[in-house]
C-alpha cells in the first residue's frame, strides 16, 4: 500500500495596507511548547479567542524568502524525484495570494523563486539531465483557459480524464523552457493575459484561478529510465463578499463564479474529510483539476493568506476552518518513472508476471521544516524497488507551428490503458533472471528425478538379467558365443582393440548424459531460451538414445528419443524414429531403423575430411554407410547380428578417436562441427538440417555457445 502524506498547511498574515486600520484582530502566535498558531476572537465573544495551530505560521513581518526556503524549497527535491507537488494559495480577496505566490520584482514570490531553484538544481546535476515544460492556464467562469496563447484567440480549453482516469486539459500548450531568464520572458508576458479587475478591496484583483505548471523531465541515460516531476502553483481567486467589493453586474457574474468554485472546493475536502464514497470533484473544473492535490498522488502545500483586522475576521476564520479541514487530507504520492529500455522479448519465465502497481513515493516528513542547507540529492526519496514502473509520464513535447502544442495538464495526460499497461508489465533485467533462475532449478531438479528413475529402471533391468544368466550358468558361454560371432573379436588384436573403443565409448557417452543432466543453470537458460540451443540439446538425446539403442535397451532409448522429441518436436526423422522404436517394444521385436536419406554433398566431403582424422579404418566406415544404407532393407540375417557393432562403429566415427580438439569438444559442445580448417573446428550456430539426425556429430563449443 502506498505511504499517505497530508496535506502540508501554511498560514501567512499579510500587513495592513493603505487606509487599513491595524487593529490587531488577527494574530500570529507563538506558544509555550514551541508551536506557532493564529489567534482568532470569537466575533460573537471577543473574550474567547479561537486558535489555529499550523506547523508555519508567518506574520505579517514575514518576507517571501523566508516562506520560500522554509516551506517550498524543500519540496523542489520531491519534484526531482518524479512526484506531483502542488502549491495552492487560499484565502479571502486582498489576502495575499498573489503577492505570496507571484511577488513582485523587488519581492519576487513563490513562482520564480521556485523555477530559479529548479534551474540552480538542474546546473548541479551530473549523470542525469533535467529538461523543464512550462503550461499556464486560467479557470474564468469555470471556463479553461490557455494563458501561454493570445487572450484574444484563446479558446475554452476541455477538460477531459484518460482511461487510467488521470485528468487533464486537452490541447494545452506546454513550452519548453531553456533558462531561468526564457521562463520570465513567457510568465511575464503569460500573466498580462490573467483576467484582473479592480474592486473595492484590491485594485488588482485577480478574477480567475490561475494554475502555472513546470514539468521537470529528468533522464538517466546510463539506466535509460525518465522521471517526470511536476510542480503546479495555484493562485486561486478569492472568495468576495460583494457588499464589501462593491461588484458591477459583471464582476459579481466573476464573483459568483468564483465563489461557487471555492465552495465545491470546500465541499471536497468536507467530503473527504468525512470519508464519503463520493467526492464532488466533478462539481468545478477547479476541484476536478487539484483532484490530485486533494486525496490523490500529489504532495500538497496549502499556503492560507490572511487579511489582516476585524473587518476580515470571519473571512479569516472561514479560511483558518477551511485549513484545518484540509490538513486531515491524505494523499498518496506516486512516483512518475518511465523505463525507456526496450521490453524484454516474451520468456515463459515473465509469462505469469503480474501487472506491477504504481510506486509509491517514499518521502521525507514534511511536516517539519526542512533547512534549506540539507537538500538532499537528485534522487532524495527512497522508491521501494517495485517490479514495474509506476504511473508513465507524459510523452515528448511535440513541435507544432514552432511552438510546442499537444495535450499538456496540469497532471499527467491520457494513455491509451493497452499502452499503460505494457509500461506497467516491463521486468527489469534482475526480476527475469531470477524468473529465468527459479525455472531452471525446477527443470533441472525434474530432469535429476527422471534421470534417478532411469537409473533405477535400468538397474533393475540389468539385475534381472544377471540373475538369468547366472541361473542358467551359460553366462561365459554366451560370452565366447558372443566373442566367436564378432568378426573383430576380443582374441585378435583388432578384438582388444575394439574391447577397448567399446570401453571409451561407453565411458564418453556416460560423461556426455553426466553433462547433460549436471549442466549449469545458465546453460540451461540457454537452452530454455534458445531455439538453437533446444535443437542441439535434442541431438544430444538422440545421440544418447541411439547408443541405448545400439545396446539393444530400446525402452530406455525411446524415451530418449521422446525427450528430444520435446526440444525439436517438429522434426519428422525422430518422429518417424519414435514409432519405429515404440513398434519394436510393443511387439517385443528387434528394431530396425528406416533406410538412410541419401547424404548431402557437403555432409559427404565433411564425413570424409573427418574421416581422415579418425583412427578407424576406411573399411569400417565403408561398411557403415553400407549398412546404414541397407538397413532395414537387407534380410534380417547377418546384417541384424552385426548391427549392433556396426552402429557402435558408427559412433566411434564420431566420438571414438577423432583428433584431439575435436574429442574435447565433442564431450564438451552441443554444436555441429562443420569445417576443419588447420585443425580447427567451427560451428554453424543455426543449423536449419534437421532431418537427418542420425548422422549427428557431437559439436565443438563456440565463444559463446553453452557447454552441455
Ligand atoms: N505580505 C505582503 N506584504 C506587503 N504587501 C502585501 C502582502 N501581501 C499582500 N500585499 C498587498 O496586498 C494587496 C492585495 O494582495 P494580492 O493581490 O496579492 O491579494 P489576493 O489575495 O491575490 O487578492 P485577489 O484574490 O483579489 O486577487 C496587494 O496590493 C499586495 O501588494
Amino acid at each position: 500500500m502506498a505511504n499517505s502524506y497530508r496535506v502540508k498547511i501554511a498560514a501567512r498574515l499579510r500587513p495592513p495596507i493603505t487606509n487599513e486600520i491595524n487593529d490587531e484582530g488577527v494574530q500570529v502566535q507563538l506558544a509555550d511548547n514551541g508551536v506557532s498558531y493564529i489567534s482568532v476572537p470569537n466575533p460573537r465573544d471577543v473574550s474567547q479567542i479561537f486558535k489555529f495551530p499550523f506547523t508555519s505560521c508567518y506574520g505579517h513581518d514575514s518576507t517571501q524568502e523566508e516562506i520560500f526556503d522554509n516551506d517550498v524549497r524543500p519540496l523542489i527535491d520531491i519534484v526531482y524525484s518524479g512526484v506531483t507537488v502542488t502549491v495552492f494559495a487560499y484565502g479571502v480577496t486582498s489576502s495575499g495570494k498573489t503577492h505570496t505566490m507571484q511577488g513582485t520584482k523587488t519581492q519576487p514570490g513563490i513562482i520564480p523563486r521556485a523555477v530559479e531553484a529548479l534551474f540552480e538544481k538542474q546546473s548541479g546535476l551530473q549523470r542525469y539531465r533535467a529538461n523543464f515544460a512550462v503550461s499556464y492556464m486560467e479557470i474564468y467562469k469555470d471556463e479553461v483557459y490557455d494563458l501561454l496563447v493570445d487572450r484574444d484567440n484563446a479558446p475554452k480549453l476541455p477538460v477531459r480524464e484518460n482511461e487510467a482516469g488521470v485528468v487533464f486539459v486537452a490541447n494545452l500548450t506546454a513550452l519548453p523552457v531553456a533558462s531561468y531568464e526564457n521562463f520570465e520572458r513567457i510568465y511575464a508576458r503569460a500573466s498580462k493575459h490573467r483576467s484582473v479587475a479592480s474592486t473595492n478591496l484590491n485594485r488588482a484583483s485577480s478574477r480567475s484561478h490561475a494554475i502555472l505548471t513546470i514539468t521537470v523531465t529528468i533522464s538517466d541515460p546510463v539506466e535509460n529510465r525518465t522521471l517526470s516531476g511536476k510542480l503546479n502553483l495555484v493562485d486561486l481567486a478569492g472568495s468576495e463578499n460583494n457588499k464589501m467589493t462593491g461588484n458591477d453586474p459583471s464582476r459579481m457574474a466573476e464573483s459568483s463564479a468564483i465563489n461557487k468554485s471555492l465552495s465545491v472546493l470546500g465541499q471536497v475536502v468536507h467530503a473527504l474529510n468525512q470519508g464519503a464514497s463520493r467526492i464532488p470533484y466533478r462539481n468545478s473544473k477547479l476541484t476536478r483539476l487539484l483532484q490530485d492535490a486533494l486525496g490523490g498522488s500529489s504532495v500538497g502545500l496549502l499556503i492560507c493568506n490572511l487579511a489582516p483586522g476585524v473587518k476580515f475576521r470571519q473571512d479569516t476564520l472561514n479560511t483558518l476552518n477551511f485549513a484545518v479541514r484540509t490538513k486531515n487530507i491524505e494523499n498518496k504520492p506516486v512516483v512518475n518513472e518511465r523505463d525507456n529500455r526496450p521490453p524484454p522479448k516474451p520468456h515463459f519465465a515473465a509469462v505469469q508476471q503480474a501487472p506491477p502497481k504504481l510506486a509509491p513515493a517514499v518521502l521525507p516528513n514534511l511536516a517539519h521544516n526542512a533547512p534549506s542547507s540539507s537538500r538532499p540529492s537528485l534522487a532524495p526519496l527512497s522508491r521501494p524497488s517495485s517490479s514495474g514502473s509506476s504511473r508513465v509520464p507524459r510523452p515528448s513535447i511535440a513541435s507544432y507551428s514552432g511552438v510546442n502544442r499537444l495535450s499538456q495538464t496540469m497532471l499527467p495526460p491520457p494513455i491509451p490503458q493497452s499502452q499503460l499497461q505494457k509500461a506497467t508489465l516491463t521486468l527489469t533485467d534482475k526480476e527475469i533472471d531470477e524468473r529465468i533462475a527459479k525455472a531452471v532449478e525446477a527443470e533441472v531438479a525434474r530432469r535429476l528425478e527422471e534421470r534417478e528413475r532411469e537409473r533405477t529402471k535400468e538397474e533393475a533391468v540389468r539385475r534381472e538379467e544377471d540373475a538369468r544368466r547366472m541361473a542358467t550358468g551359460k553366462a561365459k558361454e554366451d560370452s565366447a558365443a558372443k566373442a566367436a560371432h564378432t568378426p573383430s573379436g576380443a582374441a585378435t588384436p583388432n578384438g582388444q582393440r575394439q574391447i577397448e573403443i567399446d570401453s571409451e565409448l561407453k565411458k564418453r557417452l556416460e560423461e556426455l548424459e553426466q553433462k547433460l543432466e549436471d549442466s549449469s543453470k545458465e546453460i540451461q537458460m540457454v537452452d530454455a531460451l534458445s531455439p538453437v540451443s533446444r535443437k542441439r540439446t535434442g541431438r544430444a538425446y538422440v545421440a544418447l538414445a541411439r547408443s541405448h539403442s545400439q545396446k539393444g535397451n530400446l525402452e530406455l532409448a525411446l524415451d530418449l528419443y521422446r525427450k528430444a522429441e520435446t526440444y525439436v518436436p517438429d522434426n519428422i526423422r525422430l518422429k518417424e524414429r519414435i514409432i519405429e522404436i515404440e513398434y519394436a517394444v510393443k511387439h517385443d521385436t528387434a528394431f530396425h531403423p528406416s533406410p538412410k536419406r541419401p547424404k548431402k554433398t557437403r555432409s559427404r566431403k565433411k564425413k570424409q575430411s573427418s574421416r581422415s582424422d579418425y583412427s578407424i579404418a576406411q573399411s569400417d566406415t565403408d561398411s557403415l554407410t553400407q549398412a546404414e544404407s541397407t538397413d532395414g532393407l537387407n534380410s534380417k540375417g547377418k546384417e541384424k547380428e552385426n548391427f549392433g557393432l556396426k552402429l557402435t562403429n558408427a559412433v566411434l566415427l564420431q566420438v571414438g578417436s577423432p583428433p584431439k580438439r575435436v574429442a574435447a569438444d565433442m564431450l564438451e559442445g552441443a554444436g555441429t562441427p562443420r569445417k576443419h580448417k588447420k585443425g580447427k573446428v567451427s560451428v554453424d550456430e543455426d543449423d536449419s538440417d534437421d532431418g537427418d539426425w542420425e548422422q549427428w556429430e557431437p559439436p565443438a563449443p563456440t565463444k559463446k555457445q553453452e557447454v552441455l
